[in-house]
């Protein structure tokens, strides 16, 4: 089996499961409980199974980093909150990361990339990072037009924006060019005038159908780890799949990528020998029945398992 332990960026059998119980980048609750959901479900002991070291910090004390008083900042909600929240987890992956760690975050929405990306990054600088995401995450403070900054970690990651006070700890460490995207299907006007001029990796599941998975992650990895020898980063709202796969998320769309799309991407990176680092994030255990709760933790779990090579033979 092709697992971490012929990742040449990677020490050991070690996996650092970073809980990331975090709702401040967007206005739903629930998906706070994301992290515990999942570990509930045994994902940890799963990883112990396949062979693997596992820590896990769970990081339910996020709340005491909440400010008094959080007002919008240059269009962007509770700026202080998710700011402090997201440097602190930063400085933990980090540490995780340099160690040759796997990190594997567990959201919490997915302002909670500004800490898996500033994280791993810092560990390993010439990483390039896989979004599969129904959505691009990539408008700035001025584009935004929810004010939601789960909306917009790319954008700080990237460097596109600059000078929000709030976020000034954020480095752009990102170059546009070791960004890919798969699954798109609901993009911002600015977010799509964005990706066409920079000449964006973006794949949307009109893609995916043109040519199917397959090609698909091929030809990102084309693009941004053309030698096959560069540190992958992946990070992963379950709102890319399907909204009948992964029901339990806070912004669902239609038309998504099927059960085995979304797992063929991660075994496809597992397969590389070079994931260092993978996100599951955006999963809401307090939306829709308990079937669609259930059907959607499972999902996350067997999706952060093919991350680490299961299902490879
Ligand atoms: N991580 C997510 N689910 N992001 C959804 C973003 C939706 C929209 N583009 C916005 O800026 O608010
Ligand atoms: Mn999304
Ligand atoms: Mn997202």
């Amino acid at each position: 089996m092709m697992t971490v332990e012929h990742n040449k960026f990677l020490s050991g059998k070690q996996v650092a499961v970073i809980g990331a119980p975090f709702n401040g980048g967007q206005p739903q609750a629930g998906v706070e409980q994301g992290p515990l959901r999942l570990v509930e479900f045994g994902l940890a002991n799963q990883l112990e199974e396949m062979g693997y070291n596992v820590s896990y910090e769970p990081n339910d004390d996020l709340d005491s980093l909440k400010p008094a008083e959080d007002p919008v900042v240059q269009n962007l909600k509770n700026p202080k909150f998710v700011s402090r929240v997201t440097q602190k987890l930063a400085g933990q992956i980090e540490q995780h990361a340099k160690q040759g760690e796997f990190v594997l975050t567990l959201g919490g929405d997915h302002s909670v990339a500004l800490a898996t990306v500033s994280g791993v990054f810092a560990a390993h600088p010439n990483a390039c990072l896989l979004w599969i995401d129904a959505h691009a995450d990539i408008n700035t403070p001025e584009a935004t037009e929810s004010g939601n900054v789960h909306g917009c970690p790319l954008s700080f990651l990237t460097g596109l924006s600059q000078g929000h006070p709030e976020f000034a700890w954020v480095k752009p460490i990102l170059d546009l060019g070791r960004l890919a995207y798969i699954g798109l299907r609901d993009i911002d006007n600015f977010e799509k005038k964005t990706l066409r001029e920079h000449n964006i990796m973006a794949l949307s599941m009109h893609h995916v159908d043109k040519w199917g998975i397959g090609k698909c992650v091929e030809m990102c990895l084309d693009r941004i780890n053309p030698n096959r020898d560069l540190p992958i980063h992946l990070s992963f709202d379950v709102d890319a799949l399907d909204p009948t796969v992964a029901p339990s998320t806070g912004t669902p769309v239609r038309g998504g990528l099927t059960f085995r799309e979304g797992h063929y991407i991660c075994e496809a990176l597992a397969e590389t020998g070079l994931l260092v680092a993978a996100d599951i994030m955006e999963v809401n255990p307090s939306l829709e029945s308990d079937e669609a709760v259930f059907k959607t933790v499972q999902v996350g779990c067997s999706l952060a398992r093919c991350c680490l090579g299961e299902s490879l033979l």
